[in-house]
């Protein structure tokens, strides 16, 4: 029997999303998630597609990323879907930073996991959970691939005056400080798939990525290839995200420190976990900001709603102003831009984000159509009006299909050999 299966775990810090795909046919038979991992009130929900089963959910603690894979096999069992299933070709997993050293999909061996694991100090809230991942499925599956697909390595191709910051280069060099990107697998899928949208080859079209979920970010993509990113080192710089701040004068940080007093963990903390939307109105979910808003419009001059509608409406300006600041400067990096796409939670769902980043810029060629944009549906589509210079489109991302088409890409000749050497030039 050919192995046709691929296992995809896209481990996040307190999450793991996971699917189960047959390569023959591009089938899905299970897809699931575990969300607040480390928390008394987890929760896995489990849909056995294949099996034609209803979806599962259960709750109750789960302490760590081991024990969420651990579940996650558990549930895949119950439908004979186990990780012993012959048919397993391999795994895939999301890795958020890879440097620079890993532009391709990568067998993981020893030397792969030390190089992920070397690079924690970039990527706290990822990499760590990306490891427990990898290690736990090698422990339950040692005879299979597990192949690391990178967030940064759609980003290695932006040029040096993109990726580099103006500070002192050989400071720069020896301490590998320079602009990496991330959401990467998902800034290249939605990049194809609007080229697809507009009848076009990816080769021939310009577009801005809005990746636009818990973490945030935008990217500029010529002729298929990224040219710039709104992340650097970290996941923490570009767009104002959920929990972190996005762009913030670097001096900031010297200054809360010399004068706020607090230690470089704190200011950490800070602009990672409790910044961004939820530092700024107390909410890290658009749904809950807009409901805050909407409520707010009914209420008395004054009152406690409205004041609470006040706060959310200025989270909310300050997400827009940000990415209306990207979305121009990104047309200047590109010169010709063939579509805007939105992506992700909040870009897929949020048609009042959308309706604002756009508004008045139509001597940009761009703008939205109201009744388009209101549409729900989980399939690309333009918001644009109609002989738009410029389209503009909702393409929903798919980063677990994207990791499993990689990973297959890499597996199914048997080409297990992972090509990695470390030159230490990451
Ligand atoms: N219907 C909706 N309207 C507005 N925002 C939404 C909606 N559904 C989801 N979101 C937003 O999407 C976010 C999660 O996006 P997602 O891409 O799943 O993030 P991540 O992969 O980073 O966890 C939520 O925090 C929420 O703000
Ligand atoms: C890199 C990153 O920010 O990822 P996520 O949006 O999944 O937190
Ligand atoms: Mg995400």
């Amino acid at each position: 029997m050919t192995a046709t299966r691929v296992l995809v775990l896209n481990s996040g810090s307190s999450s793991v999303k996971y699917q189960l795909l047959d390569m023959s046919d591009g089938s899905r038979l299970a897809v699931g998630l575990v969300e607040r991992i480390g928390e008394e009130t987890s929760r896995l929900k489990h849909s056995p597609l294949a099996a034609g089963g209803e979806s599962r959910e259960t709750t109750g603690p789960i302490a760590d990323h081991d024990a969420a894979l651990k579940a996650v096999a558990g549930e895949l069992s119950r439908d004979g879907l186990g990780l012993d299933s012959p048919e397993l070709a391999a795994i895939g997993h999301r890795v958020v930073h890879g440097g620079k050293l890993f532009t391709q999909p990568t067998v993981v061996d020893d030397a792969v996991l030390a190089e992920i694991e070397r690079l924690i100090p970039v990527a706290p809230l990822h990499n760590p959970a990306n490891l427990t991942g990898i290690r736990t499925a090698r422990a339950l599956r040692p005879d299979l691939p597990q192949v690391a697909v990178f967030d940064t390595a759609f980003h290695t191709t932006m040029p040096e005056a993109a990726a580099r910051y103006a500070i002192d280069v050989e400071t720069a060099d020896r301490h590998r400080v320079r602009r990496y990107g991330f959401h990467g697998t998902s800034h290249a899928y939605v990049s194809r798939e609007t080229a697809h949208l507009l009848g076009r080859a990816p080769e021939d079209v310009n577009v801005i990525v809005l990746h636009l979920g818990n973490g945030a970010s935008a990217s500029a993509v010529e002729r298929g290839r990224c040219v710039d990113t709104s992340m650097g080192l970290t996941p923490l710089e570009g767009l104002v995200m959920g929990t972190r701040s996005g762009d913030v004068d670097p001096a900031v940080i010297f200054h809360l420190s010399r004068v706020g007093g607090m230690s470089t963990d704190e200011i950490d903390t800070l602009l990672n976990t409790k910044s961004g939307l939820v530092g700024l109105c107390g909410d890290n979910d658009m749904r809950e900001i807009r409901r805050r808003i909407d409520e707010g419009a009914e209420a008395p001059e004054g009152s406690e709603s409205a004041q609470d509608a006040a706060r959310a409406q200025l989270a909310f300006d300050i997400y827009i102003h940000r990415l209306r600041k990207y979305i121009g400067a990104y047309y200047a990096v590109l010169g010709r831009v063939d579509a805007v796409v939105f992506t992700a939670g909040v870009g897929e769902n949020a048609a009042p984000v959308r309706e604002a980043a756009i508004a008045g810029l139509e001597s940009l060629g761009l703008a939205v159509d109201s009744g388009l944009n209101a549409v729900r549906s989980a399939e690309p589509r333009l918001i644009s009006p109609e002989g738009a210079r410029v389209a503009v489109a909702v393409v929903p991302t798919d980063e677990e299909l994207e990791i499993a088409n990689q990973t297959y890409a890499l597996v199914r000749n048997g080409n297990t050999s992972n090509g990695y050497t470390s030159n230490g030039n990451s």
